[in-house]
């Protein structure tokens, strides 16, 4: 491979992280097959390559500058079963919509970065799942154990490592052919947002926006200046660094450089369960030369983020600490200034982007964990106006969700209700965002620049022309 020696981890990042305490790891019965396992994983290919890895870290340094747009999505957990073509295509298709509407109204590049193609691991709340008086171990996602809630599936098989670098090899495969082979071109993406405002019932709403995306890709091919870049699409991706057995053993020392990088995603992040400065997670990220995500819930404090920074980017490398902050609609607007000030004021750099799914997930009256989709804008648009209050940049979101149309989260222009949640309520884990209301989220946040755009137009005037 392109500047990578294979096989040459469990060197000196390895028992550093060894040597600590890693939350949320399974109880792997049997020492013997997680060998067996670790060690063919040692002698596969690389998933992906470091300078692929650092192209994206130069992307999210311009992301870090105000000059880009991180969006990060994709499930909450994939599964085996999941890698089909339909699947991915639609995912990938969502993403890329969102993607196209978010450039138009940003204004500045989108990085587009998969939660997939590795996201087969979850932390849990509780190590045990207990039904009609049944306590089973919880499941951890695919890579772990089975969802189905028996005795059997429950049980952790190291084997299944196996099976997700398999499953995050197919996926990567299909979106790296769907996303150079021409499928990607923007003119047809756009072709597919003009499908979805005829049909959303907020389709009106959307209707002048898209409109104004026609006449600048007319304007643009009018001029003959259409560039072959719109025909190919640079995508990453990513998912949490949970296991690290797994992590570890796709680590690689780059030949050109000698520093390390994880091959099994192009960027890791470390989840709000596992960021202990002294746990084995951020030991182990402090090891790579990958991108790194911390996710930062309500109760961080500014100590922890400037140590994380400390840790994590003692070089204060552009583009490689991307801080993805889960504080739920309530607490975003007390917690995160607080944090951005300190940060900024300290000289770091980092990427900010507002998961807005995580901080807002409650159980419904109908008995689903769900999420309503009023809230997560709610939490999106206290992102923003903390950023703009502080004059740093609101750099990207990170949202879970499903090309599919499934009945997860409620809300949005299709109005899902409570009641309806039992209709396609398909996750193996936490409730996505569906196609539909995916797009919608991009369309409302577009709405937000533009909003923006023209307060910031109406208050450049002079006073009189105002009046
Ligand atoms: O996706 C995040 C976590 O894995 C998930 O929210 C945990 O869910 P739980 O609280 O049901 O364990
Ligand atoms: C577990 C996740 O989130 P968090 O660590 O923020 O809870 C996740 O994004 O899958």
């Amino acid at each position: 491979m392109d500047g990578v020696k294979d096989g040459v981890m469990d060197g000196d990042t390895a028992r550093d992280w060894r040597a600590l305490s890693a939350a949320q790891q399974p109880a792997w019965p049997d020492p013997g097959a997680l060998g067996e396992t670790r060690a063919f994983l040692r002698s596969c290919p690389p998933l992906v390559y470091a300078a692929e890895c650092d192209r994206l870290t130069e992307r999210l340094a311009a992301v870090a500058r105000g000059e880009a747009f991180l969006l990060q999505a994709g499930d909450c957990a994939e599964t085996f079963d999941g890698v089909g073509v339909d699947q991915i295509d639609n995912k990938l298709r969502t993403i890329l919509q969102m993607a196209a509407v978010l450039t138009y109204a940003a204004s500045v590049p989108v990085v587009k970065l998969g939660r997939m193609a590795g996201q087969y691991a979850k932390p849990r709340s509780s190590a045990v799942e207990t039904r009609d008086g049944v306590a089973l171990p919880s499941y951890r996602g695919d890579a772990v154990n089975g969802l189905a809630f028996t005795e059997a599936s429950r049980r952790p098989d190291p084997r299944r490592l196996r099976q997700m670098y398999h499953a995050s090899a197919a996926t990567l495969n299909l979106v790296r052919a769907f996303t150079t082979g021409g499928y990607a071109d923007l003119r047809r993406v756009h072709a597919w947002n003009r499908d979805f405002v005829a049909l959303s019932p907020a389709g009106e709403r959307y209707e002048r926006l898209a409109r104004e995306i026609d006449s600048a890709l007319a304007f643009m091919r009018s001029c003959g200046t259409l560039p072959t870049e719109l025909e190919t699409v640079e995508f990453y991706a990513s998912h949490e660094a949970l296991l690290l057995d797994y992590e570890d053993a796709l680590t690689r020392e780059d030949s050109r450089t000698g520093h390390l990088y994880d091959v099994s995603a192009h960027m890791v992040w470390i989840g709000e369960r596992t960021r202990r400065l002294d746990g084995a997670h951020v030991a182990f990220a402090a090891g790579i030369r990958n991108p790194i995500g911390v996710k930062l819930g309500p109760s961080t404090t500014t100590d922890d983020v400037l140590a994380l920074i400390d840790r994590l980017d003692p070089e204060r490398r552009p583009g490689r600490l991307t801080f993805i902050t889960r504080m739920g609609a309530e607490r975003i607007t007390d917690v995160l200034p607080g944090l951005v000030e300190k940060v900024t004021a300290s000289g770091a750099q980092p990427v900010w982007t507002c998961d807005p799914m995580h901080g807002n997930t409650y159980e419904s009256a109908s008995g689903f964990k769900t999420r309503q989709f009023s809230r997560i804008m709610e939490e999106i648009k206290g992102f923003f106006e903390v950023h703009h209050q502080l004059g740093t940049h609101p750099g990207g979101i990170h949202v879970e969700l499903t090309g599919d149309d499934v009945t997860e989260c409620v809300g949005g222009a299709n109005a899902i209700g409570d009641e309806d949640l039992r209709t396609r309520y398909e996750t193996a884990c936490d409730p996505r965002l569906n196609r539909s209301q995916s797009l919608e989220l991009a369309f409302l946040i577009a709405e937000m620049y533009r909003a923006r755009r023209r307060d910031a137009r109406g208050s450049a005037r002079p006073a009189e022309e105002r009046r």
